[in-house]
């Protein structure tokens, strides 16, 4: 891992990066340049070389990049080559599309626990493993060093949730759950919100369809 700290946009892109990189290793692309790189990943070209700068790859003048061994570089800073174990709380309809999503143990992440509070939940076996009682969440902590929590509650209790994972040792929380959550400053929190997303788009989708708004500079009132 590099000692410096990262940018957090370019941490953002290094996932996008490894996707390239996975895409380009299965069309059995060895070497790839810049221009090539970046736009598998849809960024422009000077961006991935900065990006790329602050893992201290550099590529080769005349030959790119190694694909192989940049996948490796952006997979161990990323962390992934260490297996990180994941419980998920709430197993209603997103807990079980995230249990059964093989996304994850194939990138390193591996579900040890499934968590719910409704009684009639538990017992249920889902992708491999039975839904247990949410009050077990220390001891699973405990016992498997779990790193990362997956919230997928309701959002009245994603903050009772996210205090009890603080406590039993997590210091990392993926939030499905649309609300924000306080956390000390020593835990990472990132938050999936879909409708948010989705209301970018339709964001984007009205102004697409709107007619052309006139230039406010030659707006009289404006210029002067
Ligand atoms: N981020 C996204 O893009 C996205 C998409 C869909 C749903 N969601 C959100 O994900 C959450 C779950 O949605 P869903 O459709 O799966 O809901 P759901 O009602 O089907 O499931 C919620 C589960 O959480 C459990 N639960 C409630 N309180 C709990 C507590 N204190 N401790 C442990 N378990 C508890 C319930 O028993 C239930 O099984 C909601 O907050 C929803 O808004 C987010």
């Amino acid at each position: 891992m590099s000692p410096t700290r990262i940018p957090e946009a370019t941490v953002a892109r290094l996932p996008v990066y490894l996707r390239a990189l996975n895409s380009l290793l299965e069309r059995e692309i060895r070497t790839c340049s810049s221009e090539e790189l970046a736009s598998a990943a849809g960024v422009n070209s000077a961006k991935l070389r900065k990006d790329l700068s602050h893992l201290g790859s550099y590529g080769t003048r005349g030959v790119g990049y190694d694909v192989e061994y940049l996948r490796y570089q952006i997979a161990r800073e990323i962390g992934l080559t260490q297996d990180w174990p994941v419980v998920i709380v709430g197993i209603g309809n997103l807990g079980h599309a995230l249990a059964n999503y093989s996304g994850f143990s194939s990138r390193g992440f591996r579900t040890v626990a499934l968590l719910d509070a409704d009684a009639a939940r538990q017992g249920e076996l889902v992708a491999g493993l039975k839904i247990r009682p949410f009050t077990e969440l220390s001891a699973i902590v405990r016992e498997h060093g779990v790193a990362i929590g997956v919230i997928a509650t309701p959002a009245a209790a994603a903050q009772s949730v996210c205090d009890h994972m603080v406590d039993a040792g997590i210091r990392s929380v993926l939030n499905f759950a649309p609300t924000v959550l306080t956390v000390p400053p020593e835990v990472d929190v990132r938050m999936v919100d879909l409708s948010s997303e989705l209301q970018i788009l339709a964001y984007h989708e009205q102004r697409k369809s709107a007619p052309a708004s006139p230039d406010p500079t030659l707006d009289p009132e404006v210029v002067a």
